[in-house]
């Protein structure tokens, strides 16, 4: 009989929305998910669609949940898995996610697994994408899951818990349980999320390369972000096994596909769903306060990854990445740049004249154009030609991105033609600090600015007003040249969280930043949404 194999290629780390999109791109219909999602009785829908990611063509999928969802317990869940009418192979396996995840947490704090408050990982999104990848599994019906050691990455995450090193504790704690094998880097972001490692530990029955298949289906699931130099997606690969293709050679695990597969370290049992190795049994619950960390919110960061970036701010841009190359980024010569660097890229400005599209579509164009790798995209009112009120739309662009930002253009536009013109953008040299507001982390832009703007400089805070202007032009103990950013998404994620107004998080991080008390975290939290 014919086995049917599944290889899972996460050199670019996992999460769960790049595990779903990789499985409809290799076929699993959406409605086979949404419909195993929709017995849940849960707010959250799918959307699915066709993106770039450095070039290659790969499956987005989206879920859309409401924001500000509550906390969820490991009993929360587990109720809700038992008592919806999914088919059981989909209930056993999503709730064994679940379990190895309420395992890890409940480690990683010291406390009981029916303790664990899930935040992030309970919340909405993370519950479709752990019931929707089990339900495609299920539909490719596969003999063995063969995945290949899992990209973890590397730096500082900003997660409900704070800023927290990556590889983040609950996902190196589901790896150690299942003993699956895994490496930091290639980038300093965070590759993996707890989502993705418990989804791969569950479902894989075996470690390695591809294992000799007949390829029969093939699917590409993207991140959020489209990130420079490296594609950000986990492939699937479907196919049947050649039995007789290791001519003789022995295997290293149990795979029956003829692939040198690693089997997991743990010696559990490979039936997709039993982790002999985790005490996943029913419990009772209690109050529970992770580490003394506030978790009165979410953030749901699910990519990653990024290049050794071309230019620093592009990667800042793109994906909320620091650069690999010392904390001030990579000076026009290449070498690592020094504060008061000036980094020059050569970029595209795209531009059009549109008098005729609805006006509420305009912030779906914009969004449209920075999904595509747009770095900036603005609007101008004119009156052009005849009279006409109208639009120019502009869009600046890293040049390896223009052909997907021109086909946006064209797609979500009504115009039949754009200008380019070739520009030199000069940006300083920056790094990214974390703030605390109120135990909130709150990302910061930090530059010190141009030697000669910092000439007259008396030292820190000698020019300064107070206030919270004073914070965007005079960066900590970088002096009166300096800049320092917060970061407005992570300001308004915070005000929401603390329930304070937006401008009093906003001046609260300005005075931190001013007087240099960040912490001094290179790379960027991928919890949040990209610096921009
Ligand atoms: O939600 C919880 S409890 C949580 C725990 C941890 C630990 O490592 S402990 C980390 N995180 C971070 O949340 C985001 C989202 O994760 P998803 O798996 O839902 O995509 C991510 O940055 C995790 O590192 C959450
Ligand atoms: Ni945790």
């Amino acid at each position: 009989m014919t086995r049917r194999v599944g290889w899972l290629d996460l050199s670019c780390g996992a999460s769960g929305d790049m595990l779903l999109g990789a499985l409809v791109g290799a076929g699993v219909p959406l409605d086979v998910i949404a419909t195993a999602v929709d017995t849940l009785g849960l707010p959250v829908r799918f959307e699915v669609r066709q993106v770039r990611r450095a070039g290659l063509a790969a499956t987005k999928v989206d879920v859309v949940a409401p924001a500000g969802d509550a906390v969820r317990t490991w009993a929360d869940i587990r109720a809700l898995l038992a008592g919806a009418p999914l088919a059981e192979p989909v209930r056993d396996r999503a709730t064994a996610i679940f379990a190895a995840l309420a395992a890890a947490e409940a480690r990683v704090h010291g406390i009981a697994p029916d303790e664990v408050h899930f935040h992030e990982v309970g919340a909405l999104d993370a519950i479709a994408d752990v019931v929707g990848a089990s339900a495609g599994l299920a539909h490719l019906a596969l003999d063995e899951l063969v995945a290949t050691p899992v990209a973890l990455g590397g730096g500082r995450a900003m997660t409900a818990h704070g800023v927290l090193p990556v590889p983040v504790p609950a996902v190196l704690e589901l790896l150690r349980a299942a003993g699956a094998p895994a490496a930091g880097g290639p980038a300093q972001v965070e590759l993996c999320t707890p989502t993705g490692a418990a989804i791969v530990v569950t479902a894989a029955t075996g470690y390695g390369q591809l294992p000799p298949l007949r390829v029969t289906a093939v699917g590409a699931g993207a991140g959020t972000r489209d990130l420079p130099g490296r594609p950000n997606i986990v492939r699937v690969v479907v196919g049947e096994a050649l039995e007789n293709a290791d001519g003789g050679r022995g295997r290293q695990g149990g795979g029956s596909s003829g692939a040198p597969v690693v089997p997991p370290s743990t010696g559990r049992a490979h039936d997709g769903h039993s982790r002999g190795d985790h005490d996943h049994g029913g419990h009772s619950h209690g109050g529970h306060s992770h580490g003394g960390h506030s978790h009165d919110g979410h953030s749901h960061g699910r990519d990653h990854e990024s290049p050794a970036p071309p230019a620093p701010e592009m990667a800042d841009q793109a994906a909320g990445i620091a650069d690999h190359s010392g904390p001030w980024g990579l000076a026009e010569s290449g070498r690592p740049g020094e504060p008061g660097d000036l980094v020059a890229t050569d970029e595209l400005v795209l531009e059009a004249n549109v008098d005729d599209l609805d006006p509420r579509v305009w912030p779906s164009v914009l969004a449209a154009l920075l999904a595509a790798g747009a770095v900036d995209a603005w609007l101008t009112p004119i009156l052009m030609k005849k009279g006409r009120p109208a639009h120019t739309l502009r869009a600046l662009v890293p040049v390896a991105a223009a052909p997907a930002v021109r086909a946006a253009v064209f797609a979500h536009t009504s115009t039949l033609g754009l200008r380019e013109t070739a520009v030199r953008k000069h940006a300083l040299a920056r790094g990214v600090r974390v703030v605390e507001v109120a135990g909130h982390a709150i990302r910061v832009k930090v530059s010190p600015g141009l030697p000669s703007a910092r000439a007259g400089d008396h030292g820190a805070g000698s020019q300064d007003t107070g206030g919270q202007d004073a914070g965007s032009r005079s960066a900590g103990n970088q002096g009166a040249g300096g800049v320092a950013q917060p970061e407005w998404e992570d300001v308004a994620l915070v005000a929401d969280r603390l329930g304070w107004p937006a401008r009093r998080v906003l001046a609260a991080a300005n005075a931190l930043a001013h007087r240099g008390e960040w912490s001094d975290v290179s790379a960027p939290a991928d919890g949040g949404p990209a610096p921009t």
